[in-house]
C-alpha cells in the first residue's frame, strides 16, 4: 500500500499540544448529503439511556500515562451512536466480508453487525461475501438475517468462509458499486486493513457513498493501537489445557520435558500471557527474543539445570521464535505472509539429539500442537462481549457517515483509528519493558541476551515499539485496565 492520502489523514490540532487523528467522513468528498434523526431515539431500551448519544467533539487518548509537562498528545474520536445518520433505514444496504485466518469470535463479530443493523437501525439488507475478498467477484453472496445469525457465535470459525490473496481492488468495488452496497464492514487483520484502506481508496475517487469500515481481527495480539484484539483472550485460555498437558505428560515421566507451540508469527503474546497465566511453565520462546541452544546461557545449559533441580520442565514455543535458526525457505502464503517452519518439532528434535549425545540423561519429550486447535474454537464469555461492542461501535460509526475507519478498544474505550494507524506497523512484545521481566522472574529462564549476536541491537522494530511503549507495559499496547 502506498502513503494515505490526505483524505485518509484527518489532523487536528487543539490547544496544550491536543491533537485529533481524525478518520474521513462521507461529507468530505460528497456536498449535501441529506441527514436523519437517529433511529436509535424511538428504541425504548435506549431512549431512557441518559447521554445515549456521543458528543461530536469526544475524543479519546492514545497515552493515559502523562506528566504534567507533557502535550496531551494524540487521540481518536470516540465511538458510538450520533444524534443525525446519514443513510436512511430503508436506504441501506450492507455487507461483510472475513479475510485471513480464523480467530475465535469472528461468527460474533458478524451476528453482532446483523443485530445491530436490524434491531437498531431498522437495516434488512445485508449480504455475507463468501470466501474473503475473492469472494467479492468470484463466488455467490450469503443474505444474513438476524435469524440466520442467531446462533453462530456458538461456532467457530466463520460462517462466510475466509481467505489469503485474492485482492483485486478494482474488481472488488466494482462489485461493490454493481450490487448497490453502501456500508462495507470488513473483519480482518493487518493484511485486511491494508486490503479495505485501498478499498476505502478507490471509492473515494469514484466519489460513491459508501461507508467503509474495519474490524481488526488477529489471534496474534499483533494490531497496533488497539488494548488487544478479539480472540486473544479466548485463545490464551484455551492454550492453558496444552500447557496442563505438557505438565501431566513432563511431570509424570523421568525427566520429562513437554513443548507446547502456540501461535504468534510475529508477535510472541499468546506465548508471553499463556506462560504468565499457567505458571508451569518454566521456559517461554518467542520472535521478538532470540535465542541460542548451545554454550554458556543457552537453552540447553538451562533445560539440563531445571531437570536436575526439578525432575521436568515445560517449554512453550511461540511458532514464529527462533525461525532464523532454521533452514527458511523463504517461501510465502498468497497474502505474502512468510511461510514458517514448524520450530516446536525443531526444537523437540534438537532437544532429543543433545540428551541422546550426551548419553548420560535419558530424557522423555512429548510435543503438543493445539494452534489450530485453539484457533477454530468459538470465542469465551469475555471475548463474545468485546465483539458485540466492535460490531456496534463499527455499525454506528458507518450509519453516522465515517468511513475509512477501523473500530477498536483504547484505554478502554471504543474508537475509530484511521486505517494508517492500524496498517503502518505490528505490534510487538517489548523484551525491555516489565511484562516480559515479570515472565523471565516467573519461568527463572535465561534472557539469552548473552550472545553476542543476539539479534536486539539490530532489532529496528523492537526498538521503535520501545520508545512507543514508555509509558506502557506490553499488553495490549499501553496501560488499561483490561490487560493488566
Ligand atoms: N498490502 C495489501 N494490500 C491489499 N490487500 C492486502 C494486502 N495485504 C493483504 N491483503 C489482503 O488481505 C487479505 C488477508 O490478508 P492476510 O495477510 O492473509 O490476513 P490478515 O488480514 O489476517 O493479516 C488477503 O485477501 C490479502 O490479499
Ligand atoms: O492459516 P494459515 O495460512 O495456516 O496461517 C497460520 C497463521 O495464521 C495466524 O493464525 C493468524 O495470522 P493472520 O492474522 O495474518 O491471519 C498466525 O498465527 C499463523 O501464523
Ligand atoms: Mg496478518
Amino acid at each position: 500500500m502506498g502513503s494515505p492520502s490526505n483524505q485518509q489523514m484527518k489532523v487536528v490540532n487543539g490547544e496544550y499540544g491536543y491533537v485529533l487523528q481524525d478518520v474521513p467522513h462521507l461529507t468530505d468528498y460528497i456536498q449535501d448529503l441529506p441527514t436523519y434523526p437517529n433511529p436509535l431515539r424511538s428504541i425504548p431500551a435506549y431512549s431512557v439511556v441518559k447521554q445515549y448519544f456521543v458528543d461530536m467533539d469526544d475524543s479519546v487518548p492514545e497515552k493515559v500515562v502523562v506528566h504534567k509537562d507533557t502535550p496531551r498528545g494524540v487521540h481518536f474520536r470516540r465511538a458510538g451512536p450520533r444524534q443525525k445518520v446519514y443513510f436512511a433505514s430503508d436506504e441501506v444496504h450492507a455487507c461483510i466480508v472475513t479475510c485471513g485466518g480464523l480467530c475465535p469470535g469472528l461468527n460474533t463479530v458478524i451476528r453482532e453487525i446483523v443485530h445491530s443493523l436490524d434491531y437498531m437501525y431498522g437495516v434488512n439488507k445485508v449480504l455475507g461475501i463468501d470466501g474473503g475478498y475473492r469472494g467479492f467477484y468470484a463466488k455467490n453472496t450469503i443474505t444474513l438475517t438476524p435469524k440466520v445469525v442467531n446462533d453462530i457465535h456458538k461456532r467457530g470459525g466463520t460462517i462466510l468462509g475466509t481467505s489469503r490473496g485474492g485482492h483485486d481492488t478494482m474488481k472488488i468495488v466494482d462489485s461493490i458499486q454493481d450490487r448497490g452496497i453502501n456500508q462495507v464492514y470488513i473483519i480482518g487483520g493487518d493484511g485486511t486493513q491494508k486490503g479495505a484502506a485501498v478499498i476505502f481508496e478507490e471509492i473515494r475517487k469514484r466519489g460513491l457513498k459508501v461507508a467503509v469500515a474495519g474490524i481488526p481481527k488477529t489471534i496474534d495480539n499483533d494490531i497496533p493501537v488497539i488494548d488487544r484484539s478479539f480472540g486473544f483472550d479466548t485463545a490464551v485460555e484455551e492454550a492453558q489445557r496444552a500447557i496442563n498437558a505438557a505438565h501431566v505428560e513432563a511431570e509424570s515421566a523421568e525427566n520429562g520435558i513437554g513443548v507446547v507451540k502456540l501461535m504468534g508469527r510475529y508477535s510472541g503474546f499468546i506465548a508471553m500471557y499463556a506462560t504468565l497465566a499457567s505458571r508451569d511453565v518454566d521456559c517461554c520462546l518467542i520472535p521478538e527474543s532470540p535465542f541460542y541452544l548451545e554454550g554458556k546461557g543457552g537453552l540447553f545449559e538451562y533445560i539440563e539445570k531445571t531437570l536436575k533441580e526439578n525432575g521436568h520442565m515445560v517449554i512453550v514455543i511461540a511458532e514464529g521464535a527462533g525461525q532464523e535458526l532454521l533452514d527458511t525457505k523463504n517461501e510465502q502464503d498468497a497474502s505474502g505472509n512468510k511461510l514458517l517452519q514448524d520450530v516446536g518439532l525443531w526444537i523437540s528434535q534438537k532437544i532429543k539429539e543433545h540428551f541422546a549425545k550426551k548419553n548420560k540423561i535419558p530424557i522423555t519429550l512429548k510435543y503438543i500442537d493445539p494452534t489450530y486447535m485453539i484457533r477454530a474454537i468459538p470465542s469465551n464469555a469475555s471475548d463474545n462481549v468485546y465483539c458485540t461492542l466492535l460490531a456496534q461501535s463499527a455499525v454506528h460509526g458507518a450509519m453516522a457517515g465515517f468511513t475509512g475507519f477501523t473500530s477498536g478498544l483504547v484505554n478502554g474505550r471504543q474508537t475509530y483509528i484511521p486505517f494508517y494507524r492500524i496498517t503502518e506497523k505490528q505490534h510487538k512484545v517489548v523484551i525491555t519493558d516489565r511484562m516480559w521481566a515479570r515472565l523471565l522472574a516467573s519461568t527463572n529462564q535465561p534472557s539469552f541476551l548473552g550472545s553476542k549476536d543476539d539479534g536486539v541491537e539490530d532489532n529496528d522494530e523492537v526498538e521503535a515499539d520501545e520508545v512507543e511503549n514508555k509509558d506502557g507495559e506490553n499488553q495490549g499496547n499501553k496501560e488499561t485496565g483490561t490487560m493488566k
